[in-house]
């Protein structure tokens, strides 16, 4: 009696309803349009059983309720919540998650700024203390949900924790758990996913949670090919696993948790798969090994193929966020987007004074949302994505949201030079999170070192701990190097500005007049 379980639906047409077009300029695709208004409207299955008898939600008291200082937010569970083992003697890792940068104070959570809530049923059943029962499919678990965490697997709880500025917190004692079963949960379906230019697959496991596949196409320590654009580059799976890491480094949580993972493609994926299209692309090879290459718009031929040795595949595993039944995106176009040609410039390319306009525009002229795109130049910048031509918001949020940074995998392509123009929203606007610039400088001390905790980190993803390190060390390097490249280029902001950080004020609450226009530093932290 609930519509849980067909927003997790497995079959293939549903799986393609849920990916939302790319290709749409800067509002919701019809996709969207046609889907349900959002979760606080909605009749879903998240309906718990009447207030009275609702047992105080736990999940909730995850961020917000939880008085700020309690010890539990300063310490990280022992064990490493990025999965895998992980020592807790000498972790840079965990010294760097305790700084108060990343434990900063903050308000409550007001109810409104919980991307999903559970909703009181308008009629109470008989069997009200269930809001979820499933029948059985074959290989799924036979579950009961009720509104109590407790209850909840990993996933369910990922999704209910995504707040309007985070998509979990720090600490999260969910992380672990969550990152060991994407990385280990039987696979029960694994089906195309729809939407975008490469090969990807939806895999669902025995609790309902789904996930999406992008396999290996590149060796790791392969630099990619100078002479390709990179709209041409191939996606890489381990880029899109070191993107979460760095994403979350840098204190941002905007990435969907996402590991790596050894298939079998014949047992994970051929066996279980219940879409004929993909279905029918599975081949054996001149040297016997089992390969694949699904239907889409480019990449999907027999040229280029998905190949098992002779049937384990690596790849990556993200989680799936919450459904667009439940909870519609927002797509956006980057006002930073490459021209996507061999031969056209960009305005922002051109126009010394682009930034100008754009801080006039809607809706980067208030709140938020000027330096949030700065801190994904960042983070692009750092592992030279150039391929950012759109992000996504929770469109329940309005415009003061965070930004979702999906789709990585043309990240860490090349190591061996950097890529400036990345920087340019940084470098044209001359404006940044203080909490970023401060985090920023904490990673660039000897005492952490982004290298290094991101090696330590990395390292924790069970796949690095079964093979080779997912990052070769030339891009770990290139880290550090790129790092004081954005330090500089704050610097640079602050000399032609004038003055320094500490006494300039900072702009606040996002209303910036005429004085605020020359702030550097966005002060998001008093
Ligand atoms: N973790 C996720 N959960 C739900 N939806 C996702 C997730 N990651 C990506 N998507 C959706 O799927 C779409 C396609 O994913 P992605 O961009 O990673 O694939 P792609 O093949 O690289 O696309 P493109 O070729 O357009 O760059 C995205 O636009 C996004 O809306
Ligand atoms: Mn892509």
């Amino acid at each position: 009696f609930s519509s849980i379980p067909q927003t997790q639906s497995c079959n293939p047409s549903s799986s393609s309803s849920s990916s939302s077009s790319s290709s749409s300029s800067s509002s919701s695709s019809s996709a969207r349009r046609d889907a349900p208004l959002h979760p606080a409207n909605d009749t879903s299955g998240l309906a718990p059983p009447p207030a009275e008898t609702t047992p105080p939600d736990t999940l909730k008291t995850r961020r917000g309720v939880v008085p700020r200082d309690s010890k539990a937010r300063r310490h990280p569970p022992v064990g490493g919540e990025a999965g895998g083992g992980g020592g807790v003697s000498v972790s840079k890792l965990q010294a760097f998650f305790s700084h108060p940068l990343y434990n900063l104070p903050s308000p409550a959570v007001p109810e409104e700024d919980w991307l999903l809530r559970v909703k009181p049923k308008a009629q109470p059943s008989k069997e009200s203390s269930l809001f979820w029962v499933s029948t059985l499919q074959d290989g799924y678990e036979d579950v009961q949900w009720n509104s109590s965490s407790s209850s909840h697997p990993p996933w369910l709880r990922f999704h209910m924790g995504i707040s309007r500025w985070e998509l979990y917190p720090n600490p999260d004692p969910n992380m672990g758990p969550l990152v060991q079963q994407l990385a280990t949960h039987h696979i029960v379906s694994a089906v195309q996913k729809s939407g975008g230019t490469q090969l990807k697959l939806v895999m669902s496991f025995p609790n309902y949670g789904q996930a999406i596949f992008k396999p290996m196409k590149q060796e790791r320590d392969e630099e990619t090919n100078f002479n390709l654009y990179y709209f041409s580059d191939f996606e890489r799976h381990n880029a899109e696993i070191a993107a979460f890491h760095l994403d979350r480094i840098l204190g941002y949580r905007r990435i969907p948790p996402v590991v790596g993972r050894l298939v079998d493609v014949v047992k994970d994926i051929k066996d279980v798969t219940t879409d004929h299209k993909l279905a029918r692309t599975f081949f054996s090879s001149p040297v016997g090994n089992t390969c694949f290459y699904g239907q889409c718009s480019y990449y999907c031929s027999t040229e280029h193929a998905v190949c098992g040795r002779p049937t384990a595949l690596e790849g990556s595993v993200a989680l799936m966020l919450p459904d667009l039944s439940l909870a519609i995106r927002r797509t956006w176009r980057s006002p930073w987007r490459r021209s996507y040609s061999r031969s056209k410039l960009a305005k922002w390319e051109t126009e010394p004074d682009y930034c100008s306009t754009v801080k006039k525009t809607a809706p980067y002229d208030k709140g938020t949302r000027l330096v949030d795109v700065v801190d994904l130049a960042i983070l692009d910048f750092l592992m030279s994505n150039m391929d950012r031509h759109h992000y996504e918001t929770f469109e329940k949020f309005g415009n003061d949201t965070f930004l979702l940074h999906l789709d990585n995998g043309r990240a860490f392509g090349r190591h061996s030079k950097d890529e400036p123009s990345i920087l340019a929203p940084l470098r044209q606007c001359c404006r940044i999170r203080r909490s970023t610039w401060l985090r920023l400088r904490l990673l660039a001390l000897p005492h952490f070192r982004l290298s290094d905790v991101m090696r330590e980190s990395l390292g924790r993803d069970p796949l690095s701990v079964a093979t080779t390190p997912l990052l070769a060390e030339p891009h770990l390097a290139a880290l550090d190097r790129r790092l004081t490249v954005v330090l500089r280029a704050v610097n640079r902001c602050l000399e032609e500005k004038g003055g320094g950080a500490g006494t300039m004020g900072g702009a606040r609450g996002g209303v910036w007049d005429g004085a605020g226009d020359e702030v550097v530093i966005y002060d998001d932290m008093s």
